[in-house]
């Protein structure tokens, strides 16, 4: 099915999130959407999708008059969108999920739901797009990237002629990027319109055929994909050359006396996936650590941030015995925790911009709530950070994703941690916006903060961090003392 769009466009008062955009969707074929941060992406697949109502121009299928007044009525018509963020109904089953607009399609003559004809339904959807996931797993215990591939096979199962996803793979650990991407390939062979949005270029030239960037909402040029070079699409979409690198320079290793110890676990084990971990950190470190979901990183920071009792193990913060009751018992003694998913634990999206950045340790005078130095703090981080905001009082519903990470990684900074952990920080951020949050993890770094970064972006991980750990089944596989020369595959050697 081709999908024409013309000239659409779409304002949120005065921000003109998408400004007179065309893009055509073809049958078996695969058009990546890329751009900044608050480009308009999203609100274009939106539209496309049936989720945003266009405030200008048109749209046809199959040359058909396009113009849903909701996704249902897009999905009755054949377009299928899943979101950026994630919408898991987590008190319903997977299959309920996978199906949970079309339930009543698995009622019997008397009402009752055929649970098993549904369950098998689901699984073959699941199978097809290659990830392993069973039906009967507990939603509870699924990650992030699971929840995302129920996702798309929730769209999936409405048997779409076109499919849009907005940074679905954000969510993904590399192999599950695998599947997808390799569902993405096999779909388009079988004829089906895709649209995605991705801020990998290297995602988008193993699967897109064609491309579309934005900037500032408007379309910034449609190339075909295999035409054009990552350094020349970073320019048009940041409108400046990154070919130089996008992470800043390391900082000569320091002779003498190594800096303090800030955090120190021997043999921690927690919940369900830590089995037994050693580590320390020192002032001014970055300790990297890899691994595959469920491989123990999101188990330590559990941990680590309080939200997890320690079931073996000692840790100790800043010399002292450390084991935090509670997150808000971790904060309060200097430890700042940026969550994988933002959506659910890292922010308040009703609340202001000020409000989310402040909220973990808000300014006071007396007893009051200082709302002078909270607005100097929210601007000063805006600022430095770069979030794209109509005020800092704009509530976060009206910031692009990225932005809201931005937002969250802007809260961890402004309680003044001594240990930041931060879980993928850059996840859906746009190359440029990576760029400048890259500069300030270094700066604070160097001023002594202790950092340790899990993260799924191998390039992140060495880029970034001094040393790097990895992970298997609950344990340290491997260590590297050293990343500035570590090729992405000597890693997920070790993750496997
Ligand atoms: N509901 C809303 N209310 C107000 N402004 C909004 C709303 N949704 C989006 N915007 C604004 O519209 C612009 C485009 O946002 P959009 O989410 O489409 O960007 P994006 O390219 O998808 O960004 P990202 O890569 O960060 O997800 C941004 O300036 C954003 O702040």
């Amino acid at each position: 099915m081709t999908l024409v769009a013309s000239h659409m466009s779409k304002s949120f008062g005065r921000t003109r999130a998408v400004d007179g955009v065309s893009v055509t969707l073809s049958p078996g074929a695969v058009h990546a959407v890329v751009g900044e941060n608050g480009a308009g992406k999203s609100t274009l697949l939106r539209m496309l999708g049936g989720a945003a109502r266009a405030d200008g121009g048109t749209m046809s299928l199959d040359g058909v008059a396009y113009a849903p007044a909701g996704t249902a009525e897009a999905s009755a018509r054949g377009v299928a969108l899943v979101f950026q963020e994630i919408t898991v109904n987590r008190s319903l089953t997977i299959a309920e999920n996978i199906f949970i607009d079309r339930l009543r399609s698995f009622a019997g003559p008397l009402g009752f739901i055929a649970r098993r004809r549904m369950r098998d339904a689901a699984q073959a959807i699941l199978d097809r797009l290659g990830v392993r996931i069973s039906v009967s797993a507990d939603i509870e215990r699924l990650n992030l990237g699971e929840w995302k591939c129920i996702e798309i096979a929730r769209a999936l199962s409405t048997s779409p002629k076109v499919l849009l996803l907005d940074e679905s793979t954000a969510y993904l650990d590399h192999i599950e990027v695998e599947s997808v991407l390799a569902a993405m390939r096999q779909l388009k062979t079988e004829g089906m319109t895709i649209a995605f949005v991705s801020h990998h270029l290297d995602e988008v030239r193993a699967v897109a055929d064609e491309l579309t960037i934005l900037k500032d909402g408007h379309g910034a040029g449609t190339f075909r994909a295999d035409e054009i070079e990552p350094d020349e699409i970073h320019r048009r979409m940041v409108g400046r050359d990154l070919s130089q690198g996008i992470y800043p320079e390391r900082p000569a290793r320091a002779t003498g006396d190594a800096p303090p110890l800030v955090f120190e676990a021997t043999d921690v084990a927690a919940g369900r996936d830590l089995g037994g971990v050693s580590l320390d950190v020192r002032a001014g470190e970055i300790v990297g650590l890899a691994g595959l979901k469920g491989a123990g990183a999101d188990g330590l920071f559990a941990a680590i941030a309080g939200d997890q009792q320690v079931r073996r193990g000692t840790m100790r913060l800043g010399g002292n015995a450390y084991a935090p009751a509670d997150p808000g018992a971790a904060w309060s003694l200097g430890v700042a925790h940026l969550p994988g998913d933002r959506g659910n634990e890292g922010l308040i999206a009703d609340f202001s911009v000020l409000d989310n950045l402040v909220m973990a340790r808000p300014p006071r005078r007396g007893p009051l709530f200082n709302r002078r130095a909270a607005a100097s703090i929210a601007r000063d981080l805006v600022a430095r950070i770069g979030i794209k905001t109509a005020s800092i009082d704009a509530p976060c519903t009206s910031l692009s994703g990225g932005n809201l990470q931005k937002v969250v990684i802007g809260k961890c900074l402004a309680t003044g941690p001594r240990l930041l952990l931060l879980n993928n920080p850059t996840r859906g951020v746009d190359v440029g916006a990576r760029m400048e949050i890259y500069r300030v993890i270094r700066q604070k770094a160097a001023e002594g903060l202790a950092i340790i970064l899990s993260s799924e972006d191998m390039p992140e991980l060495i880029g970034l961090a001094d040393r790097l750990l990895v992970l298997r089944q609950g344990r340290i596989a491997h260590s590297f003392n050293a990343t500035a020369d570590l090729a992405e595959h000597e890693i997920v050697r070790h993750m496997t």
